[in-house]
This record gives C-alpha cells, sequence and structure tokens, in this order.
C-alpha cells in the first residue's frame, strides 16, 4: 500500500507524469528497491512514489531500516532500483546504465555527507572545484565566489581539511556540492558531526540556498531540529512514505518518530 500523501505531490502538478516539467527537482514514481539477507528478500523500497519540486528542502526522516538511506541512494542515481521510475531534473535515471549514470551524477546531482568527505590532501579551494573538473559543467566563477562568501570560508580556501574546523569542513563541502548548480543536493546527515552551535548555522545556511538560491535540497536525517529546518518532512515507515509532514515543528517531529518506537 503506497501512502496517498506520498502520491499526492505526483498528481500536485499537470504533467508530472513524465517527470519533464521545469517545476520538478525529482520525481519518482512506485519505486521498488529490495534485497537479499540470506533469509530472503527485504523491501528496502516498497512502491515509494514523491515529487520533490525545484527550490524545495524536504527532509527525509523514519526508524532505523525504515529505507531512508536507500531511498537516497536510488533518488540520486548512487544505486540501481528494482522497478519504477526514477527521475532527476527531467532525465530517467532508472534506465541509464553505468557509466552513463556515474557520469550523469558528476554532472548533476551534489552530495553532502556527515564526514564531509573532503580530499585530505587538496585545500578548500581545489575540493571546491573538483568537481567542476570532473564533470562537463563549465566554471561559473560568480556563481562559486558568492557560495563561498555565503558560507564565509572566504579567508580559508588555502587550508587543507584538517586544517578546518569540523563546521568550516562542511560549509566547504556544501560549496562543492553547489559549485556545478546541480538540479537536487542530497544531504545524509549533514550535521551528525557537528556540535550544536555549528549544525544550527550550516542548517541555517541550507535553508538560505534553497530560499535565495532557489536551490532544491533533500536531507536525510535522524534530529528532529535538522528535519524542522525543512519546508517538508518526508516520514518513512517500512520502506515507505508513511506521512509528508508540511513546516513541521521539532516537536512534532520528535512525536511522529516516538509512534513508530510505541507501535
Ligand atoms: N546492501 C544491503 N544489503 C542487504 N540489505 C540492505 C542493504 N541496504 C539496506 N538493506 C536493508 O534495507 C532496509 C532499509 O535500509 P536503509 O539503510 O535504507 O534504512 P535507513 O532508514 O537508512 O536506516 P538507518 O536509519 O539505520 O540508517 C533495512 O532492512 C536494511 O537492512
Amino acid at each position: 500500500m503506497s501512502s496517498p500523501l506520498s502520491r499526492e505531490p505526483v498528481s500536485a502538478l499537470p504533467g508530472t507524469d513524465t517527470g519533464t516539467d521545469t517545476e520538478t527537482a525529482v520525481l519518482l514514481s512506485e519505486v521498488h528497491r529490495g534485497y537479499s539477507d540470506g533469509d530472503g528478500l527485504v523491501a528496502a523500497l516498497a512502491g515509494v512514489s514523491l515529487r520533490v519540486p525545484r527550490g524545495s528542502f524536504l527532509a527525509v526522516m523514519g526508524p532505523s531500516g525504515s529505507g531512508k538511506s536507500t531511498l537516497l541512494n536510488c533518488a540520486s542515481g548512487l544505486d540501481a532500483v528494482d522497478s519504477g521510475r526514477v527521475m532527476v531534473g527531467g532525465t530517467d535515471i532508472s534506465t541509464l546504465k553505468e557509466p552513463n549514470r556515474t557520469q550523469f551524477r558528476r554532472d548533476r546531482v551534489g552530495f553532502v555527507f556527515q564526514a564531509y568527505n573532503l580530499v585530505s590532501t587538496l585545500t578548500a579551494e581545489d575540493n571546491i572545484t573538483l568537481p567542476l573538473r570532473l564533470s562537463d559543467r563549465r566554471m561559473d566563477p560568480e556563481w562559486v565566489r558568492g557560495l563561498v562568501e555565503r558560507m564565509g570560508i572566504g579567508e580559508r580556501l588555502r587550508h587543507r581539511p584538517a586544517e578546518l574546523s569540523g563546521g568550516q569542513q562542511q560549509r566547504v563541502a556544501i560549496v562543492r556540492a553547489l559549485a556545478t548548480r546541480p538540479d537536487i543536493v542530497f544531504a545524509d546527515e549533514p550535521t551528525g558531526a557537528l556540535d550544536a552551535e555549528s549544525a544550527r548555522r550550516t542548517l541555517a545556511l541550507l535553508r538560505d540556498v534553497v530560499d535565495d538560491l532557489g536551490q532544491t535540497v533533500v536531507m536525510v536525517t535522524h534530529d528532529p531540529r535538522a528535519a524542522a529546518t525543512a519546508h517538508t518532512t518526508a516520514v518513512m515507515a517500512g520502506g515507505q512514505i508513511v506521512d509528508l509532514m508540511r513546516q513541521p515543528s521539532a516537536s512534532d517531529l520528535a512525536e511522529r518518530l516516538a509512534s513508530f518506537e510505541q507501535s
């Protein structure tokens, strides 16, 4: 059974069944992904449908094993789906084979990870421009300069990651993710390794790049305060989206998650 709420955004705009409208960053239609775990097949995604509008910030929450990472991996083209369709910026990535899927990710998708994943031997600046050198996208110096200023790392560009605080490293990683002007940025627990103040600042900056620059962010998190920074939170359980909460408070989200522990 797929939740009516998870279907609703799919049909909210005319023409979204083709995923080619310019208002949609990512569209998942009835996506299934299973894994064999020895005893049988685990349905990590059991018919997920979701539309992420351009210029929106979506958080994904849910109990452990509910399918959040699998959703992120399938929506970003890191993993293949068993069935269903994944459209990113109008391209059907569910039919792309390697190495085209890897090239697509480099050109069109940005990633932010909990552990920053910066290259330790490169300066902050070289980390930022690395995806541009690997992709077919041309460097837009004004765009990158604007991002660097916005993230407050202009003074740290010649430093290597080990010479930066965790918050600074994550802000470098955010500039790197946005440098190619991707169709979408996927963030996996981006504040999981940060102290409360750095986390708050990082989330506020992520929200700003959505609201001010029209970027699109999908963020997996266990932290209700982090999710409350997003416009909408998709709540997952058992490989499905069971709720879409718009502008929830952190306490609304904590309560919703606690309901899974009680059931
Ligand atoms: N590579 C894999 N091989 C086998 N099973 C997998 C694999 N990846 C995920 N699973 C299973 O699929 C289900 C969903 O996993 P997933 O990692 O997407 O959940 P999650 O919500 O991200 O969990 P967590 O919050 O603990 O990170 C789980 O039952 C998990 O054990």
